[in-house]
């Protein structure tokens, strides 16, 4: 009996894996790190129009995300973010010196960018589009950018890999995360791939599947959650009396990184 339950447990897992949905081949789809802050940066691309956007630059690595738009061919359209990071300045602001992008946050980030973005609203790039959930709690202007036809969904810091974004700093709330994580991003397909803005231990990406089974904080009910968040005891990012003012203002506008 033990045996079936555990086959038909483990069928089940690979049938989640099996409704993974493949790229489309007109799509482009790379992911970029920085090792210092440990922060992915998501470069997407349409291959007929030629038209990109980054989710997440970084600023000391504005010049090799420029690089490969060029090698790759790519007009970069907009240097967007997840949210206003506390712990690494945006690329973005170097981003619009080195290219003709424009820079776009949340408008409840309360950062300048060319363009808000807001709940319900997309991102179009060519004939691809990313949805935008506004899902607060790590900060108040924390979006997610999702894609159905590609299915992923790129969470910033709302949702990482086995663990969440803190809440102790910035407008930080855990229980207002446990929402946006519960009734965002867990009402997505299960099979949704899910890439993060950070990770720590080497991991690339997740699945909705994955994190409602696997994910030792968000599986837990709202009081523990909020219970768990409250002792993290983390150290404040090293960079965040730079980042955040640097952030407010789109990152910094300098030709090279000091
Ligand atoms: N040590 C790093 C900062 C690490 C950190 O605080 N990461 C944040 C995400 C970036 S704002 C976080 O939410 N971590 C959650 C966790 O559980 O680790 C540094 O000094 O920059
Ligand atoms: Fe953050």
């Amino acid at each position: 009996m033990f045996a079936v339950r555990n086959a038909r447990n483990f069928c089940n897992k690979l049938s989640t894996m099996k409704d993974q949905i493949p790229f489309s081949s007109d799509f482009i789809f790379r992911q970029l790190f920085d090792t210092t802050s440990s922060t992915y940066t998501y470069l997407l691309a349409d291959t007929d129009t030629r038209e990109a956007v980054l989710i997440d630059p970084v600023f000391e690595h504005a010049e090799r995300d420029f690089q490969l738009c060029k090698d790759l061919n790519l007009k970069l359209k907009y240097a967007m973010n997840t949210h206003m990071h506390a712990d690494h300045i945006t690329g973005t602001g170097f981003l619009k010196k080195l290219t003709n992008c424009k820079s776009l946050i949340s408008k409840a980030s309360g950062a300048d960018a060319d363009i808000h973005v807001d709940e319900s609203d997309a991102v179009t790039f060519g004939r691809h589009k990313l949805q935008i959930f506004a899902t607060p709690g790590h900060t108040n202007g924390c979006i997610t950018y999702y894609s159905t036809e590609q299915g992923i969904a790129f969470t910033g810091d709302t949702l990482l890999i086995r663990g969440c974004g803190r809440t102790d700093f910035q407008e930080g709330n855990s229980e207002t995360l446990y929402h946006s994580v519960h009734k965002k991003i867990f009402t997505l397909p299960p099979a949704t791939k899910l890439y993060p803005a950070h990770d720590y231990k080497g991991l690339t990406s997740t699945t909705v599947d994955e994190e409602k089974r696997l994910n030792p904080r968000l599986t837990k009910n709202l009081q523990e959650f909020v219970k768990i968040m409250d002792n993290l005891n983390l150290p404040y990012p090293k960079m965040i009396d730079k980042a955040v003012p640097a952030n407010k203002v789109c990152g910094v506008f300098e030709l090279s990184p000091q």
